[in-house]
């Protein structure tokens, strides 16, 4: 992992309908990351928040798509990737703070025009690979991974100038237990890789993180590492605007961290969707901020 990492927040909540997910950069923050980086050798260059506009949303909702906000959510990804896209040509590992998951379409768009074969890692109680047409909420943070597989809105598969970012042999979802109908049917149709919680609880995490970077690793050239809070289980992470109940725990995440950690192929990643509104105590962020620095290759001894 790069030494060198540039903290980019993004205080987007118009990828959904629940308010105080904008929030979750500044909470984040608030538990500490910056420290803990510092503390384990990280040099640390935090560009602050990205300026996201303010939109009436009735009159967004009216428009002609059933995607909710779709101008202003595009035009804050792409905002986004041309952040991420410098951050990188500099050198610099970006880590990028939600703001709920719509935000992967622009970290996306910054990061796979530096690799060939991008992986992701899609660390999730959803799919997120909804279209316009498939999504049961209109809300475009349930359709990031399947934008960035080129899938969807154009205005939104088109962002950074180029489509797709990802191909779906080279991503790995895990944590999955809450998919649409049209979500199951797709990741069928073009053969995603998805430990669901059945997997985890019958391989259990050793294993599932094992095959997942073993799989990775000998098929891409860079590994982005796309974590939604809501993958771990409610008790542990209440803050999130999605739960769903019977997620990964709390110690089978920081294992998940660690063993990406010790693999060393990760070389972006981006915590989303904690909202401090609906969370108690700032446990949330605080679990993100653990994870965060499991991932950077803190350990307990
Ligand atoms: N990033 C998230 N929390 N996504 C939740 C998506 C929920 C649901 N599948 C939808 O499309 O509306
Ligand atoms: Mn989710
Ligand atoms: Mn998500």
């Amino acid at each position: 992992m790069r030494k060198e990492v540039t903290i980019i927040g993004v205080p987007m909540d118009l990828g959904q309908t629940r308010r105080g997910v904008d929030m979750g950069p500044s909470a984040i923050r608030y538990a500490g990351l910056t420290d803990r980086l510092e503390g384990l050798g990280y040099s640390i260059q935090d560009e602050g928040d990205l300026t996201i506009e303010l939109v009436n949303k009735e009159v967004e909702i009216e428009a002609t798509t059933n995607l909710k906000n779709l101008k202003t959510v595009a035009d804050a990804n792409d905002k986004l990737g041309q952040k991420v896209d410098q951050v990188i040509s500099s050198k610099r590992f970006p880590l990028v703070l939600g703001g709920d998951h719509s935000i992967a379409i622009g970290t996306l768009a910054g990061v796979s025009k530096h690799y060939e074969n991008l992986g992701v890692i899609w660390y999730d109680a959803h799919g997120d690979l909804n279209t316009g047409e498939t999504s049961p909420s209109g809300n475009i943070h349930g359709m990031s991974l399947a934008v960035s597989l080129g899938l969807g809105h154009p205005e939104l598969t088109n962002i950074g100038g180029y489509a797709p970012k990802v191909k779906p042999e080279n991503v790995v979802i895990i944590g999955a237990r809450d998919l649409d109908p049209g979500e199951k049917q797709l990741i069928k149709e073009i053969g995603i890789k998805v430990y669901t919680m059945h997997e985890i609880d019958r391989l259990g995490m050793t294993t599932v993180m094992a095959e997942t970077i073993e799989y990775l690793k000998e098929r891409t050239d860079g590994v982005h590492l796309s974590l939604d809070l809501d993958g771990l289980d409610p008790n542990d992470a209440p803050g999130v605007g999605t739960p769903v109940a019977g997620g990964i725990s709390y110690r089978e995440s920081h294992l998940a961290m660690e063993m990406l950690s010790e693999s060393n192929i990760i070389t972006s990643a981006e915590f989303v969707e904690t909202n401090p509104v609906l969370d108690k105590y700032n446990k949330t962020a605080i679990a993100a901020v653990a994870l965060i620095s499991s991932l950077f290759g803190d350990t307990l001894l």
